[in-house]
């Protein structure tokens, strides 16, 4: 990228403070460009979901995945439930979306407590063999008694698609039938999976992340204390798809010993390591074996790093300066925290990250782990929590003596307790996806380029006002 008129910016700065101006394009649609990571990661879009407690679990993994971007769970798993994890991630369905099922007595009560689990918003209620014998929505439970039995308020013999169907004639058998969903059926009648017309459309538009096994991907992370070689190799052992490394001060000899310790291990999948901010940090890590360098240190929302300690510096600088020395070196980086609309994911991509890594955005999804909440007013919202909060701490240190734990809690650059709230048009990850992904697809074609590396050299960027940013705003009432 270059700066308008040639400039060079006096100061950092961060998303908010820089624009892009449009540039001659041959690029004539928008579903033209090729939004692939060319980082070896595998990713088909250049989003991965932050290694956070309350952002990246199985559900999210798998959602995340099918359509061609990663999740990372978070250091704070035990080896072998990471282990279960992914191999249940690798063993879904890359045009399926994993159904929720129960049976024909379980409860009305049962059901209302799953259906938040999953965008697509049903329980498919299965009989002798797995078959499905119907289809239980929210609509279907209002008002009926929460220990009322499913097979009295469900929608029986529900239409079905066989497995393997193709996405488009799934979509034109829904669109005809008018159905929103059908559950998937294997030959053997049992119940694979559910496909929504949504997920239909979806999946003629993305494609999935998949290894070389045709299985989806997903990633994992090690912090730098303990066995590092020994936590990683479990990880790698699970086969995982990519290995993050991370802590908040990347930049340390911790850090630099992990790495070589996991070079050691000759790992066959790309090896992250972060958060830095500087050139220096980026070379020292890349040096020390990192092919992906995690940029940011306090963009993060959940994140009190820059209050605390002063230190950080604004992302679209760190992303911009981290980016072009990686490139120097054949390396790559992830602009990790500070995202909060399409246009960041842009800018950050514009500046020459590979990939952009999102935390609490997705945390306020149906596929994130935690459990939905309602406010008083009726809004549904989950929690999220930072994981250098006192919360993630005590997770982390629960095998600690009580005096190091205690003194662990002293060093708190995290918020505890925060409530992201489902967008009610857009509740669900493939919905935020589908928006981050249009609004990407379209700057890259303002700027001319078919693709992410065309797109980091083409992109113009201007620095702007306060009043520059606030411009751009939609305005939903009258001023
Ligand atoms: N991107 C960001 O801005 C930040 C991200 N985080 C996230 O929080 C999680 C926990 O990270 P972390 O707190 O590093 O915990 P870790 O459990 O990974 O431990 C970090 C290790 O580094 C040592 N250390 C030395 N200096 C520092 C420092 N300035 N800050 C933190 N540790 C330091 C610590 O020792 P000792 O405790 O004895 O000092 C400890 O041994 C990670 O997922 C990380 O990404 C956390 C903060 C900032
Ligand atoms: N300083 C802290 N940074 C944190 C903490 N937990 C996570 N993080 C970082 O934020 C990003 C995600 O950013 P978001 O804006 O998308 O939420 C994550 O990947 C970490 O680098 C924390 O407790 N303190
Ligand atoms: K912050």
């Amino acid at each position: 990228m270059r700066f308008l008129h040639d400039t060079s910016p006096a100061t950092d700065l961060t998303y908010s403070d820089v624009f892009m101006v449009p540039g001659r394009s041959a690029v004539g649609s928008r579903l033209d460009v090729d939004l692939a990571a060319r980082d070896g990661s595998g990713a088909t879009i250049p989003i991965v979901a932050a290694n956070m407690t309350a952002v990246s679990g199985r559900r999210m993994a798998e959602t995340i995945a099918r359509r061609g971007g990663l999740a990372i769970l978070p250091q704070d798993i035990p080896g072998d439930v990471v282990a279960d994890v992914v191999a249940w991630v690798k063993s879904r369905d890359l045009v399926a979306d994993t159904a929720i099922t129960l049976g024909p007595s379980d409860t009305v009560g049962e059901a209302l407590a799953l259906l938040p689990k999953r965008a697509h918003g049903a329980v498919i209620v299965t009989g002798a063999g797995g078959a499905p014998v119907g289809v239980v929505t929210e609509a279907d439970c209002a008002g009926a008694d929460r220990f009322a039995q499913l097979s009295t308020v469900m929608s029986a013999d529900p239409f079905t698609l066989p497995a393997g169907i193709e996405p488009a004639q799934a979509f034109d058998l829904l669109h005809t039938g008018r159905h929103r969903l059908a559950p998937v059926v294997a030959p053997s009648g049992e119940c694979t999976g559910i496909l929504t017309r949504t997920g239909a459309l979806r999946a003629t538009l993305y494609s999935p992340a998949t290894d070389r096994r045709g299985r989806l991907r997903i990633g994992a992370a090690v912090g730098v204390n303990g066995d590092v070689a020994a936590k990683a190799k479990q990880l790698l052992d699970a086969e995982i798809d990519v290995l993050v490394v991370d802590t908040a001060h990347g930049h340390q000899d911790k850090m630099l010993a992990a790495l070589r310790a996991i070079r050691g291990l000759s790992p066959s999948v790309p090896v992250v390591a972060g958060n830095v901010v500087t050139a220096q940090g980026v070379a020292d890590l890349a040096e020390a074996g990192a092919d992906i360098i995690k940029v940011g240190v306090g963009p993060g929302a959940m994140c009190t790093t820059r209050m605390m300690t002063g230190v950080g510096r604004p992302q679209f600088s760190a992303v911009l300066e981290c980016s072009t020395a990686a490139a120097d070196l054949g390396a790559h980086v992830w602009a990790d925290g500070g995202v909060r609309h399409p246009r960041d994911v842009a800018l950050a991509l514009a500046a020459g990250a590979s990939s952009v890594m999102i935390g609490s955005w997705f945390a306020g999804t149906y596929e994130s782990p935690g459990d939905t909440f309602r406010d008083s007013s009726g809004r549904l919202y989950k929690e999220s929590f930072g994981m250098a909060s006192a919360r993630a701490v005590r997770v982390r240190t629960a095998s600690d003596s009580a005096y190091e734990r205690a003194r662990k809690e002293l060093f708190e650059e995290g918020i505890s307790s925060a409530r992201m709230y489902l967008d009610a048009d857009r509740p669900g990850v493939e919905d935020l996806l589908d928006m981050i992904v249009a609004g990407v697809r379209s700057s890259c074609t303002y700027a001319g380029a078919e693709d992410l590396a065309s797109f980091a050299e083409r992109a113009v960027i201007g620095v702007q006002s306060a009043s520059g940013y606030t411009e751009g705003m939609p305005v939903p009432t009258s001023w």
